[in-house]
């Protein structure tokens, strides 16, 4: 039998020990005391100890603030550091993210045993990490997916601007410098790095050939980022791209062990509306859902914009109205897409018009002629 007391001293410090600060300011010194029988000692101060030691870090970790880091310019990195870092407070979880809940399963299942899997890793000589691919078209959540790994994992963000790196050799000291237990992301890869060889800027899109200075990041310096020997420097790592794109991007750079997991986020089908519906309007049904299947099945409708339909706008607005005002979207998106379908055939009857008053032109034009 154990008994633990906690102790708060209060201690008055003064100038010449404490130079730095002020005179009489008061401390609170907290300690605790353990008292046990002696028969127990040995149990106590080993396995005990160890095992008290072991869950106070593993909670210290769990409430520590989770950072979200992005990447400084290299000519600023002796002020500042390689990385910046604020506070990341995303509250994005498993649980509002709105997708197939069979895919999240499986994503979730896919972290938990990597997490796990620190001894399976070293038996099978692979560095402890794990790449994930995100695509899909603007607004179907990626970012908010991002988020929520991290926080699944209680891992710090490491946000990687491509474009702000100027040569293989930055990228990897950038890499050198990101801790254990981390999430290294580079969003819409395929805007970052041109795989052709020549890098595009961000902003305007126009191409950049630096390697004629020779400062530039290379396909090669992206694949040795992700495993090549310098990616094993830490532990316990996720990296993940994301892209609009999928087929801009080169095979190499998402074959299966670089980006193991391809994950497709696509646009908004019913179960995962039913998720958005349960944390805007906090319903699991309405008599407006048949609808609302319905129509999801015939047009493509991002969760983003689905999303914010079901917000409410005014206080009197209720689930309903939320409800309607989406389907009213969904319904002029679906005239409008079949308006664009419509286009081609009148174009084709026009055209078929077009032919037939020339052939009798023609045909008038050789009557005459004859
Ligand atoms: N699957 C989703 N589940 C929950 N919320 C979502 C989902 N998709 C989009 N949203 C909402 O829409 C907003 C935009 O989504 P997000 O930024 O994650 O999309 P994205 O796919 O990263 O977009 P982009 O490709 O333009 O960067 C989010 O703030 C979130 O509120």
């Amino acid at each position: 039998m154990v008994r633990w007391q906690g102790l708060k001293e209060t201690i008055q410090l003064n100038s010449s020990t404490e130079s730095m600060r002020p005179t009489n300011d008061l401390f609170a010194k907290k300690s605790f005391v353990l008292t046990f029988h002696k028969k127990t000692r040995g149990i106590v101060t080993e396995a005990y100890l160890n095992h008290v030691m072991e869950e106070g870090k593993a909670i210290q970790f769990k409430n520590s603030t989770r950072k979200l880091y992005a990447n400084n310019k290299s000519y600023n990195w002796q002020y500042e550091g390689m990385w910046s870092w604020i506070n990341f407070e995303h509250p994005a979880t498993f649980d509002t993210l709105a997708i197939d809940p069979c895919r999240k399963q499986e994503i979730i299942d896919d972290l938990r045993t990597f997490k796990k899997a620190k001894d399976y890793y070293a038996k099978i000589g692979k560095a402890w990490k794990r790449g994930y691919l995100l695509y899909g078209p603007p607004g179907t959540g990626k970012s908010t997916m991002i988020a929520a790994i991290a926080n699944f994992m209680d891992y710090d963000i490491y946000d990687l601007e491509l474009t702000s790196v100027k040569s293989n050799a930055e990228l990897k000291q950038l890499l050198i410098d990101t801790t254990s237990k981390s999430v290294i992301v580079i969003e819409d890869i395929d805007c970052s790095l041109d795989l052709t060889g020549k890098r595009k800027n961000k902003n305007d899109g126009t191409e950049r050939d630096d390697q004629a200075n020779n400062r530039r990041v290379t396909l090669s310096g992206l694949l040795n980022f992700i495993d090549g020997i310098w990616s094993a420097c830490g532990q316990e790592r996720i990296i993940i791209f994301t892209t609009n794109h999928l087929e801009r991007l080169d095979p190499a750079l998402i074959r299966r062990g670089r980006m193991d997991m391809h994950i497709e986020m696509s646009y908004c089908e019913f179960e995962a509306f039913k998720i958005l519906a349960k944390n805007y309007l906090g319903i699991d049904s309405h008599p407006l859902f048949r609808e609302i299947k319905l129509l999801l099945e015939e047009i493509n409708i991002s969760p983003c914009d689905v999303a914010e339909k079901l917000m409410p706008k005014r206080d009197s607005q209720d689930a309903e109205d939320c409800l309607k005002d989406l389907i009213l979207a969904m319904e002029a998106a679906e005239r409008k897409a079949k308006c664009k379908e419509a286009k081609p055939k009148n174009l084709v009857a026009e055209l078929l018009k077009n032919l037939a008053c020339f052939k009798k032109s023609m045909k008038h034009l050789k009557l005459k002629a004859g």
